[in-house]
């Protein structure tokens, strides 16, 4: 079982803390109290020196979680300017205002206050966070457009820019940014540091968020509790969404994405033979076309499938003679030729599509895909499948899909459409849990929650995950789109995210036929479709990450030993992250 760092979306956590609230045992003051004050902790704990800091409070909450973080500056000794909004706040956040306020003034949030003055050594963006409803227009975009934006010699306007919970504008739910005003380029300034609550949601993490948030922190807020308490758990809902790789901090004590399964670097003692480990069948293309397939082959060796039989047709076999001696050759001509092999039922796992060809790739599919094995789908044999809807109607739950977003497109074109069209903020708004009518609008999750029920009026941007999510329920298979954030989904809904924006070096030839015979390998030792994609994922950035710049395909597999013993150490040393006192 592969276990990573639980992902919510805003509508989740803004369920969490309404049960938090509504059962007496917190207020929130006090959730936003916690909040600000992680935020100015992380501030104290990078700069201990006490400087200048400018805090930017927007309307809402996040604006007030800003107020506490002035307040909290200020007692530090840091000389603190705000600029806030003249609107009439929520209550909580007008007492954060009224508090600060006690201490210091508020300027107008305007881009001609926030360019006035000295430069500051920190600027907090606490202008927005979840409840942003429209795109920013007028001041509030041209504000945005200095917060996030570049001077002419290129420099940023707010060097060391931390950003309360996201930077703001941004939807934490798709990683999309919204279009700044005309001539105002792009958000292109990431933060220096992002302090998220709670749990990272999905925008942390794809999308323009890893650009975007610069460091990320999830700080515990106290609402553990809530998260884990409620009917059946977070953790036990079918339809789990998990970040798996630690690129930022928690700091409550929970599991971080560490690769977790006992049995990575394991192999099953009460089944030493090497067809305990399984056997990978990884098809071959045509003359000239098996460098691919090889790549494949050789990883699936390395990650520990028992066998290994590379499979192009007859007469590209003798291309396949030479290293590695551990592989197997044998020589696949057709379906008849694959139908054959099949009757071995120690051969448990299939690779197709690197090298194999599209009507090689349909041919064979349509032999394989009745036999039901664990089953990778790749570059050719991905083509071969938006040709074929009857290929498409054979996949089954064994089956994994390794599209890169063109490939996505081809195979769910709609899918793929929804994700470039118009991109709503999130809009939430507490109803009447007693309405039959709307509460029959809420998606089961939401229901599950013994508390305010959330109405979506509108939906969070169509993000990757969704379109992921979507693809993954309609084939009946594990879909892997794959990027620098990659999503990995299930049928079921659960999904993985990671994020390898740290690793643009392993965007190179060769490097997909690499993750797909990682995959292939790990489902021939009895991995999971979810669980080998996932870990198929982790270990190939990590592999990408120990070589650093330079890398060619080539020197992926042979990286793999290296990073499945310091996985190993690290999930036994250090996979629990230290708490942090809330104080
Ligand atoms: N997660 C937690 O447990 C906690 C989170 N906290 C913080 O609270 C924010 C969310 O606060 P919320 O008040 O819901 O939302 P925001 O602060 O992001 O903004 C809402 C206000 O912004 C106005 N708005 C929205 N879009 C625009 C726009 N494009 N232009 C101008 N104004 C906009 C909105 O106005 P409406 O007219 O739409 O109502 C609101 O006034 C979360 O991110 C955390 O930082 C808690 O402090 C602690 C617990
Ligand atoms: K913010």
């Amino acid at each position: 079982m592969l276990e990573g760092t639980e992902v919510l979306t805003t509508a989740q956590m803004r369920a969490i803390e309404s049960a938090a609230m509504a059962s007496g045992q917190v207020t929130g003051l006090e959730l936003m109290e916690r909040a600000g004050r992680a935020v100015a902790g992380q501030i104290r704990l990078r700069w201990p020196k006490a400087g200048r800091a400018t805090v930017l409070c927007g309307p809402g909450n996040n604006g007030g979680d800003g107020y506490v973080v002035a307040r909290l500056l200020h007692r530090a000794e840091w000389r603190v300017r705000v600029l806030g909004m003249d609107n009439t706040p929520g209550p909580d956040a007008g007492e954060m205002r009224r508090r600060w306020r006690e201490i210091g003034g508020i300027a107008p949030l305007t881009e001609q206050e926030l360019q006035s003055g000295t430069e500051s050594d920190v600027y907090v963006d606490a202008i927005f966070g979840t409840g942003l409803t429209r795109p920013p227009e007028g001041e509030i975009a041209n504000i945005l457009a200095r917060v996030f934006g570049r001077g002419g010699d290129g420099a940023y306007y707010c060097r060391r820019l931390v950003a309360v919970d996201c930077p703001s504008g941004f939807c934490m739910d798709s990683g999309k940014a919204p279009a700044l005003p005309p001539g105002r380029g792009t958000f292109d300034s990431p933060a220096r540091l992002t302090v998220a609550f709670d749990s990272p949601k999905p925008g942390h993490l794809i999308g323009l968020g890893p650009a975007l948030c610069g460091e990320l922190v999830v700080a515990d807020i106290g609402l553990r509790q809530w998260r884990e308490r409620h009917p059946g758990g977070l953790g036990q809902r079918p339809a789990r969404l998990e970040a798996i790789w630690p690129r930022f901090d928690i700091r409550d004590g929970r599991r971080i994405g560490v690769p977790l399964s006992d049995r990575l670097g394991k192999h099953s003692s009460a089944s030493p033979h090497k067809y305990g480990h399984g056997h990978a069948l990884i098809l071959a293309g045509g003359p000239a076309k098996g460098g691919a397939a090889r790549l494949s082959a050789r990883t699936a060796l390395r990650i520990g499938a028992g066998l290994a039989t590379i499979a192009p047709p007859q007469d590209a076999l003798p291309e396949h003679a030479g290293q590695p001696d551990a592989l197997m050759r044998r020589a696949i001509d057709g379906g008849g030729d694959l139908r054959e092999a099949l009757a071995d039922s120690r051969i448990n796992a299939l690779c197709f599509g690197p090298g194999c060809g599209i009507d090689r790739s349909a041919d064979l599919l349509a032999a394989a895909l009745p036999a039901r094995r664990a089953t990778v789908l790749d570059a050719d044999a991905l083509t071969a499948l938006s040709h074929d809807p009857a290929l498409m109607a054979a996949l089954h739950r064994d089956c994994v899909l390794t599209p890169h977003m063109g490939e996505f497109a081809r195979l769910f074109p709609d899918l793929a459409r929804q994700m470039e069209g118009p991109k709503p903020p999130a809009r939430l708004r507490h109803v009447d849990a007693g309405d039959p009518g709307r509460l029959a609008q809420f998606s089961a999750d939401m229901a599950r929650y013994n508390c305010e029920m959330i109405e979506w009026t509108q939906g969070p941007a169509y993000s990757k995950l969704d379109a992921a999510r979507e693809a993954a329920a309609r084939c009946g298979a594990v879909v892997l789109l794959k990027g620098p954030d990659t999503v990995i989904a299930a049928p079921d809904g659960s999904a993985r995210l990671h994020s390898a924006f740290d690793v643009p070096w392993l965007a190179t030839a060769g490097a997909g036929d690499v993750l797909a015979g990682m995959i292939a390998g790990l489902l021939a030792r009895g991995f999971q479709p979810l669980d080998a994609a996932s870990l198929g994922t982790l270990i190939h950035a990590q592999t990408a990450r120990g070589f650093g710049p330079g890398l060619i395909a080539d020197d992926l597999p042979d990286l793999i030993p290296a990073v499945l013993r310091g996985l190993q150490k690290s999930q036994s040393s250090s996979s629990v992250a230290t708490a942090l006192p809330m104080t």
